[in-house]
């Protein structure tokens, strides 16, 4: 139970380097999050390598990059079609790609991971990274469920190590959820902070705590949607249209689920279940595990509750 009632006060490191300005991006991961950072990064004026694993994951990425711009051109510049052409070339001069993180690390103010949602896979990376890159690059995790501090331990930058955390379609979603840890300084906060903001986002305070603030409330929600349904309560459809049209969300909660990717919130939930198991607020989803199981994770594969093909 220590888990979710633990108490961090937070104190700033007099270590800690001068306020960055961040310039040089590189995000690893190009999923649906990574790419989303990618996109708006490169579309406020900074220079963005993206990282993932090969050049066929890399090339799927930037065509994400590419359709989604063409949306933003398309209301933005409705009346221009010429002048949203010229937007989404210009944007997309500011991404390159590769396949090792240790390319772009040496010259990056920011180092910004979105990669699967299991602790050891990123520290390992950030480990790796740390040897790699200078004392002035900040490093930053998007987990929806991870503790930073924990992130943040393969590292001897513990100052410089905060929480960036994006929602989902970044393009979209104006929230952006800034983490300190006890060890982050202040000029780092400050820095992520003022990247938050040049990147047109609405930055929000966060401690780290499970969760943070959104999803602290956003996964049992979600999650006694789940539970709802399989005692037999509703069907999803029914809890689709409950929620948004009595509660005036965008997308009900299995709507929701399958964009965000059934994988991810299994990682979420398992993850939260483990270290606080007497909770019921995160116990887990037969349904949930029934899916992944069979490799449906949502829209990124065609199909979880809902069929996209
Ligand atoms: C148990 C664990 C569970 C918790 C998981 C937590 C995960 C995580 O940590 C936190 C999250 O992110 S939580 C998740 C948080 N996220 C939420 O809660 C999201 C909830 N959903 C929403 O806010 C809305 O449904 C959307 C904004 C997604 C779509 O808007 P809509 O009005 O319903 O429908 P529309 O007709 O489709 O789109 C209209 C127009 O919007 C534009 N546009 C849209 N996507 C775009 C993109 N990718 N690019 C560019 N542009 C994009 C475009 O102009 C489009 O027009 P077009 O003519 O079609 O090009
Ligand atoms: N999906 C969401 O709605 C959402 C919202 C906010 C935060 N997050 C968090 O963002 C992170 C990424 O989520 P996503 O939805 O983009 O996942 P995703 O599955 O769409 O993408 C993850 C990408 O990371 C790559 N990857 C995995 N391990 C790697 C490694 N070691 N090096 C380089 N690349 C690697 C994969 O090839 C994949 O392209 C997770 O930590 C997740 O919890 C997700």
């Amino acid at each position: 139970m220590a888990f979710f009632t633990h108490h961090i006060s937070r104190s700033f490191s007099s270590s800690a380097a001068r306020s960055v300005v961040i310039k040089n991006v590189t995000i690893i991961g190009g999923g649906q999050m990574g790419a989303g950072i990618a996109q708006v990064a490169a579309s406020t004026g900074h220079t963005v390598t993206l990282v993932d694993m090969s050049e066929d994951i890399l090339k799927k990425s930037v065509k994400g990059i590419e359709g989604s711009l063409k949306r933003v051109a398309k209301k933005k510049f409705a009346e221009k079609p010429e002048a949203g052409e010229e937007f989404i070339q210009k944007v997309l001069q500011n991404v390159s790609t590769a396949t090792d993180p240790a390319a772009a690390a040496p010259t990056s103010d920011l180092v910004l991971e979105a990669i699967v949602e299991n602790l050891k896979v990123k520290q390992d990376l950030f480990g790796r990274l740390d040897k790699l890159a200078p004392a002035h690059t900040i490093f930053a995790s998007n987990t929806s469920s991870l503790p930073i501090t924990d992130i943040a331990s393969s590292t001897s930058r513990q100052d410089r190590f905060g929480g960036l955390h994006f929602f989902n379609p970044v393009p979209m979603m104006k929230l952006v959820e800034v983490i300190a840890t006890p060890a982050t300084s202040q000029e780092t906060f400050d820095s992520l902070l003022n990247f938050s903001k040049a990147l047109g986002k609405a930055p929000v305070s966060c401690k780290d705590t499970p969760g943070f603030i959104v999803n602290r409330l956003l996964v049992p929600y979600m999650m006694e949607a789940l539970r709802l349904h399989e005692r037999g309560h509703g069907s999803k459809e029914d809890i689709d249209v409950a929620m948004k049209l009595g509660a005036g969300y965008p997308m009900g909660p299995f709507e929701l689920s399958d964009y965000v990717g059934l994988d991810t919130m299994k990682f979420i939930i398992d993850g939260w279940s483990e270290k606080d198991p007497d909770n019921p607020l995160f116990a887990p989803s037969e349904l949930l595990n029934k899916l992944v199981a069979e490799g449906k994770l949502g829209k990124k594969t065609g199909e979880g509750f809902y069929k996209y093909k």
